[in-house]
């Protein structure tokens, strides 16, 4: 796992150095662990303070990559693909997203905020897959194309909480997809994972405990995210 994360060289707030003017900033952890929930509460309260805000998700966020969820997520049609094809499509589905929705989005200010990103990659096909770190790295720095979080925040929950919660939400509305199928060992060693590129990447990455309810976790995001506010609105005061 170090060796992977060693070999990934396109990390930090280098995004601020690409010329962009709004903020990026992705949400990262295991199955259920309720990104899409932070991300709407985050949106809601940067929508109040009248900035322009951006939702979007990995896979998907365009045509193409959305097809492209579809094929990945199904776990009937995946039984013969190894990690490297998976990884080639989450980086061909990252790849357009970036370049459509993400970039453009950046330039006109807004402030994005994303659902998984390059460290869902790391963790599910470089880690879990085994893959080779330079492969990894390589499929990144095409996909994001110097597209580099100005925050990651990481959702920390042990895998049976996270997983029971999953399994609540499918009683509301969606099926279980092939990768929440996978073993408590499994998600246990993609907690540690993420984990480990939080510790590798600190000026970059917030791990941000999971379990209180979803207020308590809101508001310890907010004390990641305000500050970064503020400095991209010129030090006005966002509290
Ligand atoms: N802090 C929380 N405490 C209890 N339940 C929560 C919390 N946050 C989210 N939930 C609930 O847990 C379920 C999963 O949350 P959510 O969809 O936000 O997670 P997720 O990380 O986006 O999941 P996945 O990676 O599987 O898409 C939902 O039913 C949601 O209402
Ligand atoms: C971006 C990305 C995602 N995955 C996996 C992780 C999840 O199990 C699914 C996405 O489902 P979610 O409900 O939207 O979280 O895809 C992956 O393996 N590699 C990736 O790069």
């Amino acid at each position: 796992m170090d060796t992977l994360l060693n070999a990934v060289p396109e990390t930090g707030r280098k995004a601020r150095a690409h010329g962009h003017d709004g903020l990026f900033i992705t949400f990262e952890g295991g199955e259920g662990v309720g990104k899409s929930t932070q991300i709407r509460l985050l949106a809601d309260r940067l929508a109040e303070r009248g900035h322009a805000v951006r939702v979007s998700r990995e896979p998907g966020g365009t045509p193409g990559a959305e097809a492209v969820r579809h094929v990945l997520l199904d776990e009937a049609a995946l039984e013969s693909f190894g990690p490297a094809l998976e990884a080639l499509l989450f980086a061909a589905a990252r790849s357009d997203h970036v370049e459509q929705v993400i970039r453009p989005a950046l330039a006109r200010g807004e402030t994005v905020l994303v659902d998984r990103f390059m460290d869902s990659t790391r963790v599910y096909q470089g880690v879990s897959g085994d893959l080779d770190p330079g492969f990894v790295a390589a499929l990144e720095r095409v996909a994001i194309h110097g597209t580099v979080p100005d925050l990651t925040i990481i959702l920390d929950l042990d895998p049976e909480t996270g997983l029971a919660r999953a399994d609540a939400r499918r009683a509301e509305n969606t099926a279980q997809d092939r990768f929440e199928k996978e073993t408590v060992a499994v998600h246990e060693a993609r907690r540690k994972a993420f984990r480990a590129i939080a510790e590798a990447e600190p000026d970059r990455c917030r791990i941000v405990d999971a379990a209180g309810d979803p207020e308590t976790v809101g508001e310890a995001i907010w004390a990641h995210v305000a500050p970064l506010v503020a400095a991209n609105s010129g030090g006005a005061n966002v509290s």
